[in-house]
């Protein structure tokens, strides 16, 4: 089947963007595997089609999907790209677009200066939705809130790592570290991500602190392993930072690929905004096996 795609980044988390405004491709979780591949494919974190709106009011539908083909909620680093894309295939001539997403109506919105700010919606501590398994478990109470033991598989000798548990339509599970340069983030994060008490996975979040104002953070996600960024990481690990009392309304984080600026007001179900850079790379087409 040919395809034809464009590929996009924000702060060096990449993606193939797939018009389906006109019709749907039917791809399988094997094609889109195959299109993220970074070998035998085009190479992406995460694939995102475009499709139709689904309801009045509503300008866009937002379908991501990660590079091990499974199906996910948000992808904040996608949605700048999303409203580059579509302004600039000719779809709209908005600058402020309301999109449907698996977890609800986000809001990327371009700003004069070429960077998008996104209102990603209100974030989400409910432990059943995220969702998280916390039987048996004592949180430590800091700040205004929890801290849940994590023990890594065959890792019992060691301490359990203390995670902050947040939901932006996707799952994120964000630990305090001293420096994210020598964070195991490779090691641990696997252990994280498939840990048996996030029933669909979890991204991990390493944030390291630097003012009230400022933080690094490393992110290995759910269904794409460590990326140079991570959107709805950024916004998870800002909100647990304000909610432990170590951060300010407004953020800069600074990720191995670029810099993004979140700020949230702290109140239980004020929106997360978001803000970033989004580039158009190039466009093509490649031919995707039917028989995969
Ligand atoms: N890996 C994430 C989806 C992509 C999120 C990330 N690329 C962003 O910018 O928010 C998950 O499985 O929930």
């Amino acid at each position: 089947m040919r395809i034809k795609f464009t590929k996009m980044q924000g702060a060096g988390n990449d993606f193939v963007m797939l018009d389906e405004t006109r019709g749907q491709y039917g791809l399988s979780s094997a094609q889109y595997r195959f299109l993220a591949d970074r070998h035998f494919g085009v190479g992406a974190d995460q694939i995102l089609s475009v499709r139709p709106s689904p309801s009045p009011g509503i300008d866009f539908e937002y379908v991501i999907h990660n590079c091990d083909g499974g199906e996910v909620e948000q992808c904040g680093n996608g949605a700048r790209c999303f409203v580059r894309f579509v302004r600039e295939q000719g779809l709209t001539n908005k600058l402020l677009v309301r999109v449907k997403t698996l977890s609800g109506v986000i809001e990327p919105c371009m700003q004069p200066d070429g960077r998008v700010t996104v209102n990603m919606g209100a974030p989400v501590f409910e432990l059943a939705q995220l969702p998280f398994d916390g039987s048996g478990l004592s949180p430590m109470l800091v700040g205004q809130w929890e801290q849940w033991p994590l023990a890594l598989e065959g890792r019992e000798s060691e301490a359990a790592m203390a995670v902050a548990l947040v939901s932006m339509g996707n799952p994120h599970a964000v630990q305090v570290v001293a420096d994210v340069d020598s964070a195991a983030v490779a090691g641990s994060g696997p252990l994280i991500e498939n840990h048996p008490r996030f029933a669909r996975r979890v991204n991990a979040g390493y944030m390291q602190i630097v003012s009230p104002s400022q933080i690094r953070l490393r992110v290995y996600e759910r269904g794409a392993g460590e990326t140079l960024a991570c959107g709805t990481g950024a916004c998870a690990a800002v909100v647990a930072g304000i909610r432990l009392g170590l951060l300010e309304p407004q953020v800069d984080v600074q990720m191995r690929g670029g810099e993004l600026t979140v700020a949230w007001s702290g109140q239980a179900n004020a929106p997360v905004l978001l803000t970033g850079p989004a580039t158009t790379v190039f466009e093509s087409e490649i031919d995707v096996p039917d028989d995969l």
